[in-house]
């Protein structure tokens, strides 16, 4: 489904992604795992082509995207849920669900955005700023389902979340999961990334460190994680 061969970065003369190689299969949910500064948001933007790779290649089911604009890489079928949110505050719930929508027959509307989140139905005339975090979290995943992606990419959807909303943000990914979607998952949360992953790749300065499927996820690798740097 997407297979990231060998890419390399930069952030004008700063090399961030040395050679990073993974691979989402349909119908799973891959987890990159690393600290803070290591890459991972790197990575997902040099996906969806905000930072496109100066090497190395980036394929969805067998066609390379490297090359390509960011919306034409949305529309090829990658939707992303950006660290932070980042929701329009001054639009509404429904406001923000719309300006996304790419319609695409059997996909995502509105209508079934709204029977996986029924809490945003009920807030769809507020404003995307009065919403509480884990709200504005759903709201954020909606509207990259609007787009009716083939893949999601999200980008620590558990951050500043509290316990609760952090086991209703891992309820919806295997909701999503159950209906096909495939997902990379980038996380700092072990117990969220063990919970959910079907395949496991940790990334340390820029480099895949380890990978693995989750049943190798065990006690080594985890202290291995924990032990590195930041
Ligand atoms: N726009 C930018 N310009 C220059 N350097 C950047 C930029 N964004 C990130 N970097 C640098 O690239 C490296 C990787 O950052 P990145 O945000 O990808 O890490 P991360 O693993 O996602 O961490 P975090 O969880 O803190 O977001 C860091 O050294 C960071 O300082």
């Amino acid at each position: 489904m997407l297979d990231v061969q060998n890419i390399h970065t930069y952030y004008g003369e700063s090399h961030v992604l040395h050679g990073v190689s993974l691979h989402v299969k349909k119908g799973s949910v891959s987890v990159l795992l690393g600290r803070n500064g290591m890459g991972k948001t790197t990575t997902l933007h040099s996906i969806i082509g905000f930072v496109p790779p100066k090497k190395g290649t980036i394929a969805l089911s067998g066609k390379e995207i490297q090359r390509k604009p960011s919306h034409e890489i949305s529309k090829a079928g990658i939707g992303l849920v950006p660290q932070g949110r980042r929701i329009f505050p001054n639009l509404t719930v429904k406001e923000n669900l719309l300006t996304t929508h790419r319609p695409v027959k059997g996909g995502w509307t509105i209508g079934k955005v709204y029977e996986m989140f029924p809490r945003l139905k009920e807030r769809q005339t507020s404003m995307g700023g009065n919403l509480s975090g884990g709200e504005q979290q759903m709201l954020s995943i909606g509207r990259a389902l609007m787009t009716n992606p083939e893949i999601l990419l999200l980008d620590e959807p558990s951050e500043g979340l509290s316990p609760l909303m952090v086991r209703e943000v891992i309820k919806i990914i295997k909701q999503l999961k159950e209906e096909g979607l495939s997902m990379l998952l980038v996380e700092q949360n072990l117990a969220m990334a063990a919970d959910l992953a079907d395949y496991v790749y940790i990334l340390n300065k820029g480099t895949v460190i380890f990978e693995g499927p989750a049943e190798e996820f065990d006690h080594n690798v985890r202290n291995q994680f924990l032990s590195l740097s930041s």
